[in-house]
Order: structure tokens, then C-alpha cells, then sequence
């Protein structure tokens, strides 16, 4: 058999398809967002800043401050100069050079001051909008139903929480703040000049329009293709991850030269980006220093002339030098105030997109707490479709009832339905027809948490956090006795593993703890789910990484838990719910069969054919084999 050449293949690689498929992800960083919702995002984000009302008018008015004492200085040293030439030839005025140096000093330190205020002010608004947005966006995605994070990426998410947020913070200071700055110094300089000497005033701010252009188009190019490298570094560390997380069966299928390649495609790809972006930077920054120095060699042409015929005198062409030399860096940064705005509208736009989603799945109005009387479990001819499945339903038509002390079995082939079921009894999802009741009561009337607290499910994929075990257990009820969380352990089945760790109950477990294997990892999860007291208790397939003798073990310990709440166990092996009061046999999201261990069997049906296939695997390869011949 020949193997595969992973490099020589590129086009049926595992990669092809996701890199050519279009992109239809929620919060993709390079779509453009339509000018409307950017508007609206700014406008929104500047109400916002004025939560904070008393700090964002210190900014504004240490702005103004601070412009004024900017602009005194360009006139200050003129006027210095002026007098210094006319003590030419004669005794010096040293009183009156130190009040100039005084008054020079002065204006300096006040700008410097004012310029301290404006920035602690302007930033106290960004971090302070930034926070509030923290912990809307947190709680937010807290609230997010499962259907929007079967849609979304955790990585984007985290990506709005964190870059779209920090465009936002910064929207204060560097495009608000920033605009009332440029205006002011650009508006009042420009009239300082201009009424002094109109050809002198319009040579000098001659490089403003052409330096306001380059800036603004190199941050806008500059911020197209950051937005550009986010994705392909984002591509290159998904690849990584990727590798790293699946690197047994990378090296188990000596896929390494082809991984490399892969990397390597990517990898070039992204840093051909950010020599484009040097070039782009140092471009445009030249262009804008020659443009200055060009009005500066204008400003001195023209203005020496000037000088020279008595027209103006040399303080007042030190004046127009020293402002063009003061104008000169802010001038070159609004291409950052254009970033800002158009940073914070794509920024903003995202993060309330995410911030608007409906909740689709919460409190109705008024909803009261789910009242447990009997612990009777109901299902109305329950139908659901996933979100985009359109027509095509996951189940439809199920309907059965179970009362306290009962326990349902469930079993069906794979993508029969089994764990959609399940996840509509907590509300992961609504049902899209019928009705679930417990105790008469609609899951949809009554508050989210109650029904949370009255259904516990031990999910199929047992996550940890990473902390010890003993917090892991006790995640529902953090403040629960030793006795309570070492008694779960044990009907688990856990807690004789545990003692023999080297800090028990104290051993850190998860990612960066204690690796436990897939079938611990199941009873820690159970241990978990045990220290409720839920009405209802559902077994997702979450034994199936645990042994037979474990799982008799575990059933044997939990036979009282058992008596005060309804239990549902869906599994794939017939011996983890041969006996329950009731298997129901899901196929193509239908219930098709229903009926005690002895009723199925004596049914001759799927559930027979799936016994015989468990108990007496051989016989049945072997029938199938003779019924080929
Ligand atoms: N989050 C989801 N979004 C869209 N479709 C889904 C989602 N989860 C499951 N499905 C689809 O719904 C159908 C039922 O899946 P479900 O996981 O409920 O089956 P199951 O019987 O639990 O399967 P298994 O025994 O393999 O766990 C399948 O066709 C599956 O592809």
C-alpha cells in the first residue's frame, strides 16, 4: 500500500477546505462594518464618555489650558527676541531677560501641568468606559444562549473582549480629546499667524494640509493591513494549536513535513505583510519631514526678505518658526486621530453587535421559581431544530412522563437525538414545539436559575476547571462540608483514587494540574453533579469511559440519591440502562420503541438487534457472514 504524500497534494490537504470556505464567522475582524452602524457606534461611544461627566470636562478644559499656553510660547519668544535685538550695542536689560525667561518658564511648566491633567482625566475615561464595557460584555456572553456558541468562535469572543474593547478605550483620548486639541491649536495659530502676515502665515501652515494627508492615509492603510496580519497570525496560531493539540497523530502519520509547510506558507505570508507596512510607515514619514523642512526653507526665503526690508521684524520670524515647529508633531499625529475615529467605529460597531444580541433563552416577564411538589418530569410532543437546520428537526414528537424515583433510559444510534433531548430539560435550548413541564409548570414560565438548580446534568465532555479537586466538586455548592464533598467522591467511585494523590482532595487538576484519565474525569464530573439536589438528573452518556464494575458500583451507591428525583441515563451500552424503569429508543429524533428491558426484547425490534449485537457480538459477525455467502 503506498502512503499518502501529504506535501505533494496540497489541494486535497485537510487544510483546503476551511482556508477556501467562505468566512461566515460573527465577528470576523476584516469585514467592513456598513457606515451607518460605524456612525451609530461613535455616537454611541461619545454618550457613553459623558457617564463620566465631571473627568471628561477636566480633559477638555486642561486641553484648552494647555493649547493657550502652547500658543503664548511661539509669542513669548518672539517678543524676547524683538527686545534682546534692541539692546544691541547697549547695556543689557538683565531685569527684563529674566522676567522673559520667567514668563517663558511659566508658560512651559503650565503647559506641562495642563497637559499632565488633560491626559489623567481623558484616560481615567477610557479605562473607566472600559471597565463598565468589561463586565457588560462578561456578563453578556454569560447570558448568550448555547445556539449562539455553537455560531461563534470562543477565540473572536475573547478577541471582542479584548482588541474592540481597547479601540473603544481609547476612542476618548485619542480622537475626542485629540480633535478639541488639533482644532484649537491649528484654528488659533493659523488666525495668530494669518492676521500678522498673510503670504508669511499660509507659507508657513503650507506642509499642514499635505502632512494631514499622508498621516491620515498611512494610519489608515496601516491599519487596514494590521487588521489583515490579525487574521493570518490569528490562521498561524489556530495551525499551531492545533499542531500542538493533535501532535500524537501528526508524528503517528509522519505528517510533520507537510505540518511544516503548511506553517511555513502562513508564516511567510505574514511577515511579507509587516515588511509592507515598514514600507507604507517610512514612506510617508519621509514625505511629511521633507514637506516640513520645504515650508520651513519657504518660511525663512520669504520671511528674510521680509526681515531684511523692515517689514516684519526677526522676533516675529522667530515667532512663525517656532509655531511651525510646535505644530509640527501634532499635525503629524492626526492621521492617529482618523485611526481612533475610524478604529472606534469598527471597534464599537462589533462590540455592540455582541452587546445587542437578544437572550433568547431567559426570565419571562415576571417569571416566579419553579415550585417542586411531586418531581413529575413531562414532555408534550417535544420538537427542535437547531439554529440555520431549517425545516429539518433533531427531534420531533416526543412525548413520555416520568415521576419522582423513576429512571428513563435512553438509547439510539449516533445523531439520533439523545443529547439535543437532554439539553432542552435545562433550557440549553427552547423547544421549538411542545412543551416540557415539571410539576405542571411550563420550563419556559418560570426563572432561568430555578429550573438550572432542579435539572443537573452530568454532560458527555467533562470539563475541569483548573483548580483542586476538592473545588471542582463543590462548584455548585462552594461552601459545602468535607463530609458532603468526600461523600460525593464516593458514591463516585473517586474517592479511593484521591487519597492515594499526593494533596488528595487539595491536588490541582485540569490543564495545568494532575492529568486524570477520561474515565476519572467522568466521576469527578458525577462527584460534581451529586452535590445538587436536583428533581431531575440527567446522565448524558457519561459513563461511557467508565468500566462496567466502576459503573455497577457507582448505580449500587446511588440507589437512595436516586429515590427522590426523576433520572435519565442515556448511554450507548445496554447495560447502563437495561435497568431502568423505562427505555425509550430514539432513532432519526423519534421515540420508535418504548417499554421495560423485558417488553423491548420480547418486542423482537432495534432494541432486541442492538442486545443481541452487545451480549453476542461473534454470532452476529458471524451470522452476517454466512448470510453473505
Ligand atoms: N450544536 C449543534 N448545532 C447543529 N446541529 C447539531 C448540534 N448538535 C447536534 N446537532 C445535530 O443534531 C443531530 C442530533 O445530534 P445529537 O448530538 O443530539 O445526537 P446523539 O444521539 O446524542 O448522538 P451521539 O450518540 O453520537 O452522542 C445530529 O444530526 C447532529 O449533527
Amino acid at each position: 500500500m503506498t502512503r499518502p504524500d501529504h506535501a505533494s497534494a496540497p489541494e486535497t490537504a485537510p487544510d483546503a477546505a476551511p482556508d477556501n470556505a467562505p468566512d461566515d464567522r460573527m465577528f470576523r475582524r476584516t469585514a467592513a462594518v456598513d457606515t451607518q452602524k460605524g456612525l451609530g457606534a461613535i455616537a454611541r461611544i461619545t454618550r457613553m464618555c459623558f457617564r463620566y461627566p465631571r473627568r471628561a470636562g477636566i480633559a477638555f478644559a486642561a486641553t484648552v489650558a494647555a493649547v493657550v499656553m502652547q500658543l503664548a510660547i511661539p509669542v513669548i519668544l518672539g517678543d524676547a527676541v524683538d527686545r534682546t535685538q534692541a539692546m544691541a550695542g547697549a547695556d543689557p536689560d538683565v531685569g527684563a531677560l529674566v522676567v522673559i525667561a520667567l514668563t517663558l518658564l511659566g508658560a512651559s511648566v503650565l503647559r506641562g501641568l495642563f497637559t499632565l491633567a488633560q491626559n489623567y482625566a481623558a484616560e481615567s475615561v477610557g479605562h473607566a468606559l472600559a471597565q463598565d464595557l468589561r463586565n457588560a460584555i462578561y456578563d453578556k456572553v454569560q447570558r448568550l444562549p448555547f445556539s449562539f456558541h455553537d455560531r461563534t468562535h470562543s477565540g473572536d469572543l475573547i478577541t471582542v473582549g479584548m482588541l474592540d474593547l481597547e479601540g473603544v478605550r481609547m476612542y476618548f483620548s485619542t480622537a475626542l480629546v485629540r480633535t478639541l486639541l488639533l482644532t484649537l491649536l491649528i484654528g488659533i495659530g493659523a488666525w495668530l499667524l494669518l492676521s500678522t502676515d498673510v503670504v508669511l502665515g499660509l507659507l508657513a501652515l503650507s506642509f499642514v494640509p499635505f502632512a494631514a494627508w499622508r498621516s491620515s492615509v498611512m494610519q489608515l492603510t496601516l491599519r487596514r493591513t494590521w487588521l489583515i496580519l490579525q487574521e493570518k497570525l490569528g490562521v498561524l496560531s489556530q495551525k499551531m494549536e492545533e499542531n500542538l493539540a493533535g501532535i500524537r497523530v501528526v508524528r503517528a502519520f509522519a505528517a510533520q513535513d507537510h505540518e511544516m509547510a503548511k506553517f511555513d506558507r502562513s508564516s511567510k505570508d505574514a511577515l511579507e505583510l509587516s515588511h509592507r507596512r515598514i514600507d507604507v510607515r517610512v514612506r510617508n514619514t519621509s514625505a511629511m519631514t521633507f514637506a516640513f523642512f520645504a515650508a520651513m526653507g519657504l518660511v525663512l526665503l520669504f520671511g528674510g526678505r521680509q526681515v531684511a526690508s523692515g517689514e516684519i521684524t526677526v522676533g516675529t520670524l522667530a515667532t512663525f518658526l517656532t509655531f511651525m515647529t510646535i505644530l509640527q508633531m501634532p499635525v503629524r499625529q492626526l492621521g492617529l486621530m482618523v485611526n481612533a475615529y475610524a478604529r472606534a467605529s469598527t471597534c464599537g460597531a462589533r462590540l455592540f453587535q455582541l452587546l445587542d444580541m437578544p437572550v433568547e433563552i431567559d426570565d419571562a416577564p415576571g417569571a416566579q421559581d419553579l415550585k417542586i411538589t411531586d418531581g413529575t418530569l413531562r414532555l408534550d410532543n417535544v420538537g427542535f431544530a437547531y439554529h440555520g437546520a431549517g425545516e429539518q428537526r433533531a427531534i420531533s414528537g416526543i412525548s413520555f412522563e416520568a415521576t419522582r424515583g423513576e429512571t428513563i433510559g435512553i438509547i439510539g444510534p449516533p445523531g439520533a437525538g439523545k443529547t439535543t433531548l437532554m439539553h432542552l430539560i435545562p433550557r440549553f435550548y427552547d423547544a421549538t414545539e411542545g412543551a416540557i413541564t415539571i410539576d405542571g409548570q411550563d420550563i419556559r414560565d418560570v426563572t432561568l436559575s430555578s429550573v438550572r438548580q432542579a435539572v443537573a446534568i452530568v454532560q458527555q465532555d467533562s470539563f475541569l476547571f483548573t483548580t483542586t479537586i476538592e473545588n471542582n466538586i463543590a462548584y455548585a455548592a462552594p461552601f459545602s462540608e468535607d463530609r458532603r464533598i468526600r461523600g460525593s467522591a464516593d458514591s463516585a467511585q473517586l474517592h479511593d483514587y484521591v487519597l492515594g494523590l499526593p494533596h488528595q482532595y487539595r491536588t490541582v487538576v485540569g490543564e495545568r494540574g494532575v492529568s486524570l484519565s477520561g474515565g476519572q474525569r467522568q466521576r469527578l464530573s458525577i462527584a460534581r453533579t451529586l452535590m445538587m439536589e436536583p428533581a431531575v438528573l440527567i446522565f448524558d452518556d457519561s459513563t461511557a469511559a467508565i468500566d462496567a464494575g466502576t459503573e455497577t458500583r457507582i448505580r449500587a451507591a446511588l440507589k437512595d440519591y436516586a429515590r427522590d428525583r426523576v433520572t435519565l441515563i442515556v448511554a450507548h451500552r445496554l447495560a447502563s440502562l437495561m435497568h431502568a424503569d423505562r427505555i425509550l429508543f430514539l432513532e432519526n429524533g423519534r421515540i420508535v420503541e418504548r417499554g421495560t428491558h423485558e417488553e423491548l426484547l420480547a418486542l423482537g425490534g432495534r432494541y432486541k438487534a442492538l442486545y443481541d449485537l452487545q451480549m453476542h457480538p461473534e454470532a452476529d459477525v458471524l451470522d452476517q457472514t454466512e448470510d453473505a455467502r
